[in-house]
């Protein structure tokens, strides 16, 4: 089975998106449709009232560069360049709100909207270092020494409920983040458990038939496209009704394992191997011709003979019969997979214990 690389949760996390989840972009695009008409209405008051000069054009200026955020996203589909550039103009605009007094300072109670937007579209380090550095930045603007820098308007009663409420809320959204994320990698697990419960046998490990079938089908369209022959191998253990038997079933599941994990150490890499049904195996072998297929299958059932299981402190071995197709001109997957199955007829009316190539 081909291995995906190995992937970090946040790598996966971002990729992965529970149904209903609103997908980071298009939150942050619904954000900024929001914030560009309440920015253009607070600078249209901070225009017509006693505030700084700065107020309404710094205001208009922080919705155009959200607006152009947005648009630049829809334009590129960057999605990383989008969400800094967010986070980054959002970071600003709450600092401009503390200490440009925007409304007599009452725009101070915007800074509750920052926590739950940042712990949403970034990774908990960045929430965690936004509002750690962002809440001691206001302690200091309200303590004695940031009466220094600049002289906010607020009573101390309304500084210390606005830092006690505001590191309260930073704290809850962080953990609700945690919980959210957690299940959601959960999940993540789950699903890729179950994906791997689909496509595998429960006993070995190995490919299941569908499994098998389906990469049999992938190799057989590559095979359509380039001509690069490739082949199969059915093979069946020997008289493994009397093994189960003469020995229980625990003796013969045994035996089926080992011969799944000498396939797997007698294959390559971009061979499947499959368990066909019962007792009975698939091996794909990718751009491969009669001549390797049948070596290939000489030396599995060498290894095969070779092998054993301890069955009540003894040693009890196996033979296998293998039957190989290699494809040829327009013929089917079917058809393939009959001339194998015929081959391992072959191999099983020849003695057992042997391999057999196909005839065309
Ligand atoms: N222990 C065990 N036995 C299984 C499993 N699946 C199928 N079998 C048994 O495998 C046996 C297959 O036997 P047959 O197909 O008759 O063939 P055979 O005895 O191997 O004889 P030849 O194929 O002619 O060499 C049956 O008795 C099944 O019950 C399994 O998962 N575990």
């Amino acid at each position: 089975m081909k291995q995906t690389a190995a992937k970090t949760p946040d790598t996966e996390l971002s990729q992965f998106r529970v149904k209903g989840e609103i997908p980071v972009p298009v939150l942050i695009n619904w954000l900024t449709s929001a914030a560009v008409p309440i920015l253009l209405f607070f600078a249209g008051r901070a225009a017509s009232t006693a505030d700084s000069p700065f107020t309404a054009p710094l205001l208009v200026t922080f919705a155009a560069l959200l607006a152009l955020n947005s648009l630049v996203y829809l334009g590129i589909r960057h999605q990383t360049l989008h969400r800094r550039g967010f986070i980054g103009l959002i970071t600003a605009l709450f600092t401009f709100l503390v200490i440009q007094t925007v409304e007599d300072g009452s725009a101070i109670i915007w800074l509750f909207a920052y926590p739950p937007v940042i712990f949403y579209i970034s990774q908990a380090r960045v929430g965690i270092i936004a509002c750690a550095g962002g809440l001691a930045a206001l302690v200091f603007l309200f303590s004695p020494a940031g009466d220094l820098v600049f002289e906010p308007p607020y009573s101390t009663s309304f500084r210390i409920s606005m830092v006690i409420v505001l590191g309260f809320e930073m704290v809850t959204c962080y953990i609700l983040d945690q919980s959210r994320r957690r299940s959601k990698l959960r999940l993540l697990r789950l699903a890729s458990e179950f994906e791997f419960a689909a496509k595998h046998d429960a006993l070995t490990g190995l490919a299941n038939r569908r499994e098998g079938l389906e990469q049999l089908e992938t190799e057989y369209q590559r095979y359509l496209r380039t001509q690069r022959p490739f082949s199969v191998m059915l093979m069946d253990i020997d008289l493994f009704k009397g093994i189960n038997d003469h020995y229980g079933h625990h003796a013969g599941d045994e035996l089926i394992r080992m011969v799944a994990r000498t396939l797997r150490d007698q294959c390559r890499k971009v061979d499947t191997v499959a368990r066909w049904g019962g007792e009975e195996y698939l091996v794909l072998l990718p751009e491969t011709g009669p001549r390797e297929a049948l070596q290939t299958a000489q030396r599995i059932r060498a290894a095969v003979e070779a092998g054993s299981v301890e069955v009540d402190g003894h040693p009890l071995g196996a033979t296998i019969s293998i039957g190989t197709a290699t494809i040829t001109g327009s013929e089917s997957i079917d058809r393939l997979l009959q001339r194998a199955d015929e081959a391992l007829y072959g191999a099983k009316s020849a003695g057992r214990n042997q391999a057999c190539a196909a005839t065309t």
